[in-house]
């Protein structure tokens, strides 16, 4: 299947992405909440990306509905969104276990209606008015120390153990961690920004924020088909990422469901854990690289994203091949031979970013990179080996500083009835 939104062709549409059959309904009007079994079978029915009326449509960019309710969270195999707002709070001083599953209630109450193109449940701020649900997704999770904060600690999972240091790491600790974690993605600005004033005011006094940052990624129907995404380098990125219908993606993406941890860990049962690190890029330094600088840091061509061996962009790279010097085409620093998992004894991860751009520093240069966000079932089997090798010797290090991190336990989608991480705060 195609990627309608043109941003990441990847990661699939995925069954939980169901396309409305409104049209241009206001956000008060649209009556997609009651109608579940109406949006099902729309989704079901595949029109062609591009096609009139199709999810490739201009028209139907506002229509594009996720569900809320799912196995999984919502904002993990869905295509990306222009826009996102990735966010953290921390509890109030005071506020426990209890203040904790009220504000994951009202959370979720607010992510099913506004994903559902319905208004917020208290005090609507009309920001989204005359707009669908633009594909809206609200995701949520824990960071470490929530556990300790609401007594359940015995409950936290190993998985979510501190991140290790690496060497080329600036991280600046007010704008990392957390005690929630909170993703917003939606094709409409004004969507995005309507989820992130609710999910805000929802918190009330329970919860504060401790850092937000703004990302986008291109606009859906920008290209004249569905592409990978690029990123602010100019790279596509995100070809070799996994595929729902990869027979080990589940395995590598979601807890499972009996799993060898500890029974108290059996909350986490098709979640996953999100790595988000906001990385500048050091963009004046990157374009002062030639093109073929450029391509032999990554290993592959800007202009279509195929491997410096040859093929286009879906073709393996070849990484033994030989130049006429003798050496690797494909160098041996290059970002995509070291972060490839055969050469991470398999660890794979699904990148799912936002690129951001916060204006220019002091220095003059632009405040502007990519908000990585990955996920994986398991951390130490994703992220950690992938960037332990990558800070030991990517040929990107010197055009990307890491200036934040966090790490957080997604829990599965909600049930009918049920809001997320229900089966931790109540279980
Ligand atoms: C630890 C994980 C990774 C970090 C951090 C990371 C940063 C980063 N990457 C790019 C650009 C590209 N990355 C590409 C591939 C790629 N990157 C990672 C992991 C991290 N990247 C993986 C696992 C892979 C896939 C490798 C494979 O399976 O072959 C690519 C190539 C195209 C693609 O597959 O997406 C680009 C381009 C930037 C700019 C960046 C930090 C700012
Ligand atoms: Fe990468």
């Amino acid at each position: 299947m195609t990627d309608s939104t043109g941003s990441t062709p990847d990661i699939e549409i995925s069954r939980r992405r169901l396309l409305g059959t409104v049209g241009a309904a206001g956000a008060t009007g649209l009556a997609l909440g009651a109608t579940g079994g109406a949006l099902v079978q729309s989704a079901l029915s595949d029109s062609p990306a591009g096609s009139p009326g199709s999810a490739g449509s201009l028209a139907s960019l506002g229509a594009t509905r996720v569900a809320f309710h799912g196995e999984h969270q919502a904002g993990i195999t869905d295509p990306l969104q222009a826009k996102g707002h990735v966010l953290a709070f921390d509890l109030a001083p005071g506020a426990g276990r209890k203040e904790a599953a009220a504000l994951l209630r009202r959370w979720s109450d607010t992510a099913r209606r506004l994903m559902a193109g319905e208004t917020a449940p208290t005090a609507d701020s009309g920001i989204a008015l005359d707009a669908g649900p633009s594909s809206l997704t609200l995701t949520f999770g824990f960071g470490h120390s929530f556990f300790d904060r609401t007594g359940l600690t015995a409950r936290r999972p190993a998985a979510l153990d501190p991140l290790p240091d690496f060497s080329s790491d600036r991280l600046d600790p007010q704008r990392s961690n957390g005690d929630l974690w909170v993703q917003i993605g939606a094709d409409d600005a004004l969507v995005a920004f309507h989820a992130l004033r609710a999910v805000q005011k929802d918190a009330g006094e329970a919860a504060r924020v401790r850092w937000q940052m703004n990302g986008f990624n291109r606009s859906p129907g920008a290209t004249a088909s569905p592409m990978t995404a690029r990123n602010l380098m100019g790279q596509v990125d995100g070809t070799a990422n996994p595929r729902p219908k990869d027979p080990d993606f589940d395995k590598r993406i979601f807890v499972p469901g009996a799993g060898p941890g500890p029974a108290e860990h059996s909350w986490m049962a098709g979640g996953s854990y999100a790595v988000v690190r906001r990385i500048r890029m050091l963009l004046d330094d990157w374009d002062k690289q030639s093109l073929a600088q450029q391509e032999q840091v990554i290993g592959r061509t800007k202009a279509t994203g195929a491997p410096l061996t040859g093929g286009d962009e879906k073709t393996a790279l070849a990484l033994d091949k030989l130049g006429p010097d003798g050496k690797p085409v494909i160098p041996s620093n290059a970002h995509a031979r070291i972060s490839a998992p055969a050469q991470n004894g398999g660890a794979a991860m699904l990148r799912r970013p936002f690129s951001y751009h916060d204006g220019i520093g002091p220095d003059g240069t632009p405040d502007a990179g990519l908000l990585f966000i990955c996920w994986q079932a398991d951390p130490l089997r994703g992220f950690v080996p992938v960037q332990r090798k990558l800070d030991r010797g990517d040929a990107l290090s010197e055009f990307i500083r890491h200036e934040s991190s966090g790490l957080y336990a997604v829990p599965p989608g909600p049930g009918d009835g049920e809001y997320v991480g229900q089966r931790l705060l109540e279980g």
